[in-house]
């Protein structure tokens, strides 16, 4: 009897990035989540089907079992830093990097060397403060969640830690990067308990992830 699969995954940029590498699994959605509201996803394989949640939302759906795997970027998985669950694979998708990001006019005479004190907007609290505590910089977070572009921009904060790939929301925005965090990218996450008790569905999965993700 084949052990089914519940697997949890975000729409937008992830849902597009990831289909070929399910694909390279032999799982095949049978609808898409950008043409219909279901929430519940079923795929070619019977013994498979996704459930289509909020990005931020995936590592709670896995480690609470909700989900036997899911597919969450590194930034999610750090913000979430206390999140219980196995993280065996990096799927090389959803790339981006985390920065800190400030207004042109500010950055023209600003160096980061200097900060004692800095007000932050950000969706990122947990890395923010971790960032800035290392280099003894205070911060104020003015938490948000989405946009976070604009903030500088009506005196919200002064900067703002946000991930960019591109580079285009920064530049037409007036805003320049002014420090590295980190590299991002999208993770396969593992329910504990799915890794042991559906250990042969889990194990096929990760290898043809990792097949097509190396190749
Ligand atoms: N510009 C980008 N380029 C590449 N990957 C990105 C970019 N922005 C976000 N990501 C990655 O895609 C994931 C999902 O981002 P997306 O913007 O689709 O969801 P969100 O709206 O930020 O999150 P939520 O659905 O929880 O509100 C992020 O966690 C990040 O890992
Ligand atoms: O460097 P770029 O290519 O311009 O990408 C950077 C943008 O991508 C993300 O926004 P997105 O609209 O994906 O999600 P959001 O809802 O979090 O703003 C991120 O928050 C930046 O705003």
């Amino acid at each position: 009897m084949s052990e089914s699969l519940t697997i949890a995954l975000s729409k937008g940029r992830i849902f597009k990035e990831a289909l070929p590498l399910l694909a390279a699994a032999d799982i095949h959605p049978l609808e898409d989540p950008e043409q219909s509201r279901k929430l519940i996803l079923p795929t070619n394989r019977p013994d498979v089907r996704l459930v289509i949640i909020r990005a931020s939302d995936v590592p709670t759906y896995v480690e609470y079992g909700a989900a036997d795997v899911g597919i969450a970027g590194r930034d999610v998985l750090m913000e979430q830093h206390d999140v219980d669950l196995y993280e065996p694979l990096d799927l090389g998708i959803g790339r981006c990097r985390m920065v800190v990001a400030e207004p042109a006019g500010l950055a023209a005479q600003d160096d980061p060397r200097s900060w004692e004190r800095v007000r932050i907007a950000t969706k990122y609290p947990h890395i923010t403060r971790s960032h800035f505590s290392r280099k003894g910089v205070q911060t104020e977070i003015i938490k948000l969640y989405g946009s976070m572009e604009l903030a500088p921009l009506v005196g919200l904060s002064d900067r703002i830690v946000d991930l960019v790939s591109t580079g285009t929301t920064l530049r037409e925005n007036g805003l320049v990067e002014v420090e590295h965090i980190a590299e991002i990218s999208s993770r396969l996450v593992v329910n504990k308990a799915a890794m042991k008790l559906k250990q042969r569905a889990v194990k096929d999965l990760i290898k043809h992830l990792e097949q097509k993700v190396s190749a």
